[in-house]
């Protein structure tokens, strides 16, 4: 089987373009944006004892930096996301498209927009498939990192860049969890922050389907440990874990809805035969909904490191605000002069509503919980991007 083409967006070291402290990036960024970019941050301590040597932040921005360093906001992205919220000056429209830009709700006229690549990712910023201090990729040499780590690293993005306090950090799902952890971290730096179907800990749920995803890279006959970059990816088992992962992104009701019975056109998966099944689909003669999976997981394979997907997805496991600081109610207390939105996809049934709920009763001050409406679950966050500008202009964007 040849080895199959993994597009992981521009590498750490080559093809972003590298911001230095003498480059007048922000005079050269203006509104456009589209273009990957990245910082130096040299070398990261992490919470459980690792240190990475050498570490790059890769990062997209929108509009101009003002002088004080004060008109930034961050934009934190999910699980398999990257740094392209928005289309800018590029041809690819982002995942949040429509959000930010001149006019928009984040109105880059008015305000310097970012997204980083978390820490451990495959879309630029240093992870698993970076070439280590030996010249080789770190493979299964790439330490164990938390969402914590991710947003020190992204701190130090933020010092190199000059970017002194945050007009707002708004994340989705594991962004959510990025932006909530930022808040309490730095809450001297973050002035508003939306937590967007997301919670303060994950839960024994969450922590549980992240496993079964794990394990079913790490049983990938191809994975190799870890060390599979000259070799045959671990694509079987990647895919394995986005269907698994799918599932938990949409609502019962809309597969019902969408795919209920039905066969994919042309096959027959009560015809009796067992037919093999061909590369990269679960079986030949399927339902509409396995036909719908085999294309997810076929899709998330072409664009993302298994590598990357086990380290983020570990690092959501560990993601706990609470770790090292008391009570809920005590962590969060450190954020008491933040600004919070919370909001929830009355439909999901991964990060469920009332654990936004509760994340909102914990949180100083009074704050009730936005209802983001979408029938399809989870990943509603994504796909009501209207609902998401509304209550971003409602609260921290007001024209
Ligand atoms: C390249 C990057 O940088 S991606 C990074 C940014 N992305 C993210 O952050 C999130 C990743 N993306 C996602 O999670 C999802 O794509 C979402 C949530 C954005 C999309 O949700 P939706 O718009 O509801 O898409 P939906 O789940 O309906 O899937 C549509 C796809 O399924 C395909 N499909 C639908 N039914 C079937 C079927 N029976 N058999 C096969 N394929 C099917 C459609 O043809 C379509 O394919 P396409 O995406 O290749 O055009
Ligand atoms: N579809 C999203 C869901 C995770 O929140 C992603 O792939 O990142």
């Amino acid at each position: 089987m040849a080895t199959p083409k993994i597009d992981m967006g521009a590498p750490a070291t080559d093809g972003c373009e590298p911001v230095t402290a003498e480059s007048s990036w922000s005079a050269a960024v203006g509104q456009g944006g589209g273009v990957l970019r990245s910082v130096q941050i040299g070398a990261l301590e992490l919470e459980t004892g690792g240190l990475l040597t050498s570490v790059t932040v890769a990062f997209e921005c929108w509009g101009t930096l003002n002088a004080a360093g004060t008109n930034a906001v961050l934009i934190q992205h999910a699980l398999t996301g990257s740094t392209h919220v928005s289309r800018g000056d590029s041809e690819e429209d982002g995942w949040w498209e429509g959000l930010v830009g001149p006019g928009e709700v984040i109105d880059t006229n008015k305000y310097f927009v970012l997204c980083a690549n978390m820490l451990g990712g495959c879309y630029g910023s240093t992870g698993p498939s970076s070439i280590g201090d030996d010249g080789v990729p770190y493979g299964s040499r790439f330490p164990f990192v938390t969402i914590r780590d991710s947003v020190n690293a992204e701190a130090k993005m933020a010092d190199r860049l000059g970017i002194t306090s945050w007009h707002a950090v708004i994340g989705g799902s594991m962004g959510g969890a990025r932006a909530l952890e930022w808040a309490i971290t730095f809450p001297e730096r973050v002035h508003r922050c939306a937590v967007v179907a997301a919670c303060a800990a994950s839960t024994a749920e969450q922590i549980a389907f992240a496993q079964a995803q794990v394990l079913a890279i790490r049983q990938d006959p191809n994975f190799a440990g870890g060390d599979y970059y000259d070799d045959v990816a671990p694509t079987a088992g990647l895919g394995l874990a986005r269907r698994i992962a799918h599932i938990t992104y949409r609502s019962e009701a809309e597969m019902g809805q969408r795919f209920g019975r039905a066969a994919q056109d042309g096959e027959n998966p009560v015809s009796g035969k067992r037919l093999p099944s061909k590369p990269g689909r679960s079986r030949t003669e399927r339902y509409r909904v396995e036909s719908y999976l085999d294309h997810q997981a076929h899709k998330l394979v072409g664009r993302f490191d298994a590598n990357s997907y086990i380290v983020i997805t570990e690092a959501l496991m560990s993601h706990d605000v609470t770790r090292g600081r008391g009570t809920l109610k005590e962590a969060l207390y450190r954020a008491q002069d933040v600004e919070f939105l919370v909001a929830a996809v009355n439909s999901d049934r991964l990060y469920f509503p009332a654990q936004s709920e509760e994340l909102a009763a914990a949180l100083p001050g009074e704050n009730t919980v936005r209802r983001i409406d979408s029938p399809i679950g989870h990943d509603g966050f994504l796909t009501e991007v209207e609902a998401v500008g509304n209550l971003l202009k409602a609260s921290f964007f007001p024209v």
